[in-house]
């Protein structure tokens, strides 16, 4: 896994590695610019670097000067009222005495919109040195206008750090932002980066080392007043590493006994779903525990799965049947096609009571929505996969409100019920009861459709079943159930994409981890 780092974060690398560490702030400015200039010489005719008077500015100056020096065609734009930071106006003083030309669009009164437009697009490269990570307010005026103006130009656009307008926090978009071609990093990530809206104005990422000290070093050993630190991370493909190994003499006890509580009157797909998701990720057994008129077409479905059968849960027999069946299981899915009826809700409460590592999915939330009784039965071994109408009806709160800000939504329900929550979305944040954060990565379009958040509920148990480590099943099997959809759209394309598709690539998954 990579760590992900808000805008606040960034800066205090920054400033531990300037102030305790004693690297001078222009040395880290340097190979900055360095980086950006590496990926920009000679690929283009004209290049027009638009600067803020902050240290985001200073790189884009720093780079005109590397640029310049190389023989290019270069023009800084600055457009900011300010007199800048030291650095910016160190570097503005070196291009200057260098001989870069500079155009000062605010100082000068002659300059109109005509004039900028015919600029913008005279230049085939415009670099985006207007606002980093220092962004702190709505983009407006000047800068809010001329960000428009970029983006309506065919140029290539080159953000350096991020495109300027994305909160590096959180990927709000403070009023307008850059629409980048390509942005290059320094360092770690930034939230902003990774997550939407503003991971969609990112075009190409891309990440550069440029000598702060160590994230981790840092985080541990030195301390701010007034940031707390998060543990923000994003899963990659060298983290498949954790799916455990097939061992060479094994049975099917060694990979473990999966109960899955699914599918109602109708609903037996979700049921084939999850189950045989879960037996795609390696599950010894699966026990799909589901309504009896849903046995027979299952047992054809999936002969692999044994079956236990209920009717009616008041039923003393039935109860204690279910509850043998919890009791000698390892772990639990359930949720997916069990409707809301009230043998969901009574097989909801057993199941939460058997405090057993447990995935709980669709109707299952929307039981535990429905009730104050049962959301205080979560518990850390909880795993919850609500989309954004089940997060809506399990935190009360309006759809809006949860995409605007994801990322706190996911966390604010970690943090009240010390559960493990997976908020599902174009990225999928997964807030882990342990206190990791994850923001998902792969995934595509086409996994928005039916029995899609099945089969993911049915990777993430059958992970828990073969004996993946607790704390990373949640983010694993998210980033598992994306990448065997992005495998999925390659064969297919995103709209003929179903479910059953995402189901026949995970195996694609788990040979890429036998490959790594
Ligand atoms: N040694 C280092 O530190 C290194 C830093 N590096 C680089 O520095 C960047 C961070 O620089 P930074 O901290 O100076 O902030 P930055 O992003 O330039 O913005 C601050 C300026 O923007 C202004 N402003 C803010 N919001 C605004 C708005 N909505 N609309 C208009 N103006 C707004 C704000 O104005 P003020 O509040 O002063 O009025 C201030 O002038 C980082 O992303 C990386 O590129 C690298 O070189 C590596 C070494
Ligand atoms: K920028």
């Amino acid at each position: 896994m990579e760590r992900v780092i808000t805008g606040k974060e960034a800066k205090f690398i920054d400033e531990v590695t300037i102030n305790e560490i004693g690297i001078p702030s222009l040395v880290l400015m340097e190979k900055a610019a360095l980086c950006v200039f590496n990926e920009l010489k000679n690929n283009y005719y004209n290049y027009l670097i638009v600067c803020g008077s902050g240290n985001n500015g200073a790189d884009g100056v720093a780079l005109a000067r590397m640029l310049y020096q190389n023989g290019e065609n270069v023009t800084v734009l600055l457009i900011s009222k300010s007199e800048g930071t030291t650095e910016f106006k160190l570097q503005l003083d070196i291009a200057r005495k260098i001989g870069v030309e500079i155009i000062d669009f605010v100082n000068e009164d002659n300059l109109d919109e005509e004039y900028l437009e015919e600029l913008f697009s005279a230049n085939d490269c415009i670099v985006d040195a207007i606002l980093g990570i220092g962004l702190d307010r709505q983009v407006s005026g000047l800068y809010f206008d001329i960000i428009g103006m970029i983006n309506e130009c065919d140029s290539d656009v080159y953000a350096i750090d991020i495109p300027s307008g994305i909160c590096a926090d959180n990927g709000e978009i403070l009023g307008t932002c850059i629409n980048a071609t390509v942005t290059v990093t320094f360092g770690e990530y930034k939230i902003g980066q990774i997550a939407y809206p503003g991971k969609k104005y990112v075009g190409e990422l891309i990440k550069k080392d440029i000598g702060f000290l160590d994230t981790e070093e840092v985080f541990a050993n030195y301390e701010s007043e007034d940031l707390e630190i998060r543990d923000n991370y994003i899963i990659t493909s060298k983290d498949l590493e954790l799916i455990p190994d097939r061992i060479e003499r094994s049975n099917k006890g060694t990979y473990g006994k999966l109960l899955v509580i699914a599918g109602s009157k109708d609903m037996s797909g979700a049921a084939f779903f999850t189950g045989m998701a879960a037996y795609r990720m390696g599950a010894g057994l699966v026990n799909i525990v589901t309504s009896y008129e849903n046995i027979d077409v299952l047992k054809d479905k999936l002969p692999e799965a044994v079956f236990t059968g209920y009717n009616d849960l008041r039923d003393e027999c039935e109860y204690s049947k279910i509850a043998e069946a919890l009791d000698k299981y390892d772990c639990i899915v359930i949720g997916p096609g069990i409707s809301t009826d009230d043998n969901s809700a009574i097989l909801v409460e057993m199941a939460l009571e058997s405090g057993k590592n447990i995935v709980i999915d669709a109707d299952a939330i929307n039981v535990i929505a429905s009730d104050e009784r049962y959301i205080e039965k979560l518990h850390e071994n909880c795993i919850l996969t609500p989309h954004m109408g089940e997060m809506s009806r399990l935190i009360k709160r309006d759809i809006s409100e949860i995409s605007d800000s994801p990322f706190e939504m996911a966390t604010f329900f970690r943090d009240t019920y010390n559960t493990t929550i997976v908020l599902k979305d174009a990225n999928t944040i997964i807030a882990t009861s342990r206190g990791d954060n994850y923001i998902n990565v792969s995934g595509n379009e086409g996994m928005s459709t039916a029995g899609s958040g099945d089969v993911l509920s049915g990777i993430i148990g059958g992970l828990m079943c073969i004996g993946a480590n607790r704390d990373i099943v949640a983010p694993l099997g998210v980033y598992i159930h994306g990448l065997a959809g992005d495998y999925a759209k390659e064969k297919l394309g995103s709209a003929s994409l179903m479910a059953r598709d995402i189901l026949e690539n995970i195996s694609e998954v788990l040979m890429m981890k036998d490959n790594l």
